[in-house]
């Protein structure tokens, strides 16, 4: 039997309402028509450009978007609505977030304490212990403030503290710039076993080599939407098991693979395309694209493009 998603992302959009010149105002869309689901067991990696939505994402479930954002759509955590009283509850003890930037870390606890929360358990002390020696983390670190931590050091910090939260769900954004490979790959064989423990991992990075050694599926982003959700081993068996042309054009980026540079630039949310937002830059384009792109299933896959086959 398929396993009921922990996360549901059906339809998202996010909308800044901005004040620019004087009292001029507008709405900037930042995230459009997303949608995504996470299943106990998996890790769901995101990859996609700079800007491209990654962390507005892992805000918007996690509620902790700025005061100007409106998010229109449908958010479950296994199978219950989350809105922003939940998402409040559900934070920190069963939705983790490892948070793009360090800065994330609070300045005035103890390392030791932030990691196993301030009412902490034995038990939480000891997985403290051990997580901390599996990240090459020296006890004296626990009794450290954050200034006095390396970015690399602060970064395993951060992840150590989503891993003994006991979360059902994980969202990890970016959580390997900083980290030596021998401490990126730890970290990665860390979500790997978390999700084989029955827990939801989602894995925002830049970079997808990375996300396809260790994801179970990908989702491609591109302009503040999906555009391919494919399994992992299409992007290890090569272009012609992808199905959009974004996703095609990142695998010809890959040093592996020529190296070979989109031509173009993504959007910013405030001049999108009609249609399909990968148009300007695409050598399929037709005047159909000009249209609305609904994401439709191909070869046990799903994309956003009407010439996909
Ligand atoms: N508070 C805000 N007000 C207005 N626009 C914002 C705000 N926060 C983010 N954006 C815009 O939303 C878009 C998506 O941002 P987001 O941080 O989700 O990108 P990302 O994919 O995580 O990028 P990166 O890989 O650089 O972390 C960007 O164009 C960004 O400029
Ligand atoms: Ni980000």
């Amino acid at each position: 039997m398929e396993k009921k998603p922990i996360l549901e992302v059906e339809d998202l959009s996010v909308t800044f309402h901005m004040y620019d010149k004087g009292l001029e105002q507008s709405d900037l869309k930042v995230i459009s028509n997303l949608s995504l689901n996470v299943k106990p067991g998996e890790i769901v990696a995101i990859a996609g450009s700079s800007g491209s939505g990654k962390s507005l994402l892992a805000h918007a479930v996690m509620g902790i978007l700025p005061e100007n954002a409106k998010i229109t759509g449908k958010i479950t955590y296994k199978g219950r609505i989350l809105d922003q009283k939940k998402k409040e509850t559900l934070r920190g003890t069963e939705i983790a977030l490892v948070p793009q930037s360090i800065a994330y870390l609070d300045p005035l606890m103890k390392v030791g304490k932030q990691v196993t929360g301030r009412d902490s358990k034995k038990e939480k002390e000891k997985s403290q212990k051990e997580i901390f020696k599996r990240f090459h983390l020296d006890e004296k670190i626990e009794r450290c403030y954050p200034f006095q931590l390396s970015g690399g050091m602060a970064r395993r910090v951060l992840v150590s503290t989503a891993v003994i939260s006991n979360a059902s769900l994980i969202i990890a954004d970016e959580p390997t710039p900083g980290l030596d490979l021998e401490m990126a790959l730890e970290a990665l064989k860390i979500f790997r076993e978390l999700a084989d423990e029955g827990k939801a991992v989602v894995l925002i990075t830049h970079d997808i080599d990375l996300a396809f050694h260790i994801a179970d599926r990908i989702a491609v982003f591109y302009a503040g939407t999906t555009v391919e959700m494919a399994k992992a081993e299409d992007f290890q068996k090569g272009m012609e098991e992808l199905r959009h042309p974004y996703s095609k054009a990142l695998w010809q980026a890959l040093p592996q693979n020529g190296f070979k540079p989109i031509p173009g630039f993504q959007p910013y949310a405030k001049y999108l395309p009609k249609g399909c937002l990968f148009s300007p830059r695409c050598p399929h384009k037709t005047k159909e694209c000009e249209n609305d792109i609904p994401m439709r299933k191909i070869r046990e896959g799903y994309v956003r493009c009407i010439h996909a086959t």
